[in-house]
C-alpha cells in the first residue's frame, strides 16, 4: 500500500451525542471533553495508519471556533496530514450536526503528534 493509500484507508470518524454528561454550566459542550474526544479519534487514525504501538508526544494548537450546544450530534474526523521518521502528525476536526436539520458546521480543529514506539518505549519507524 502507498503512503496516500495508507492515509486514505486510515481516516476515522466519530459520532457521538452531545448528551447532558458532557456539557458545561453554559449547556456546550465541554472543551476538556472535546480535546479528550479529539486525542482518541487522533490516536485511533495514528494507530489505523502505522499498525504499530504509537504514543502521544505533543498537541498542537486547538481552535475552538464556534460553541457545541447539547442535544446536537457531533461528528469528529481524524486525518494523518505529515509523516516522519518515527513521528506523524494527526489533524482533527470536529462538526456540529444539528439533529433535526441537514446543518452542519466546523466547531473545533487541531493537530495531534504521535511517536511509533517498541515493546521498549523507544522510537521507531512509522514505516
Ligand atoms: C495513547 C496515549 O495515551 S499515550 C500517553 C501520553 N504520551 C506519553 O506518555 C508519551 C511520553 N513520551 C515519551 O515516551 C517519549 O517522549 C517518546 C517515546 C514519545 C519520544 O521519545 P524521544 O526520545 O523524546 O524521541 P525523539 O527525540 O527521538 O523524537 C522522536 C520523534 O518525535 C518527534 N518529537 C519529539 N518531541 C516532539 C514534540 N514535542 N512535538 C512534535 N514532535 C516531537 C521528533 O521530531 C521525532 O520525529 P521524527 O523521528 O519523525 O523525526
Amino acid at each position: 500500500m502507498t503512503t496516500e493509500e495508507r492515509i486514505t484507508s486510515s481516516e476515522t470518524r466519530i459520532f457521538k451525542a452531545v448528551f447532558p454528561n458532557t456539557t458545561n454550566h453554559y449547556d456546550t459542550l465541554f472543551g476538556g471533553t472535546a480535546m479528550q474526544l479529539m486525542d482518541e479519534v487522533a490516536f485511533i487514525t495514528a494507530t489505523r495508519f502505522a499498525r504499530k504501538r504509537v504514543v502521544t508526544v505533543s498537541s498542537d494548537k486547538i481552535d475552538f471556533k464556534k460553541p457545541i450546544p447539547a442535544g446536537t450530534i457531533i461528528e469528529l474526523i481524524g486525518k494523518v496530514v505529515n509523516v516522519g521518521k518515527t513521528s506523524m502528525k494527526v489533524n482533527v476536526e470536529i462538526y456540529t450536526e444539528q439533529m433535526y436539520s441537514y446543518e452542519r458546521e466546523r466547531a473545533i480543529v487541531g493537530d495531534f503528534t504521535f511517536v511509533a514506539i517498541d515493546e521498549l518505549k523507544k522510537p521507531i519507524q512509522i514505516l
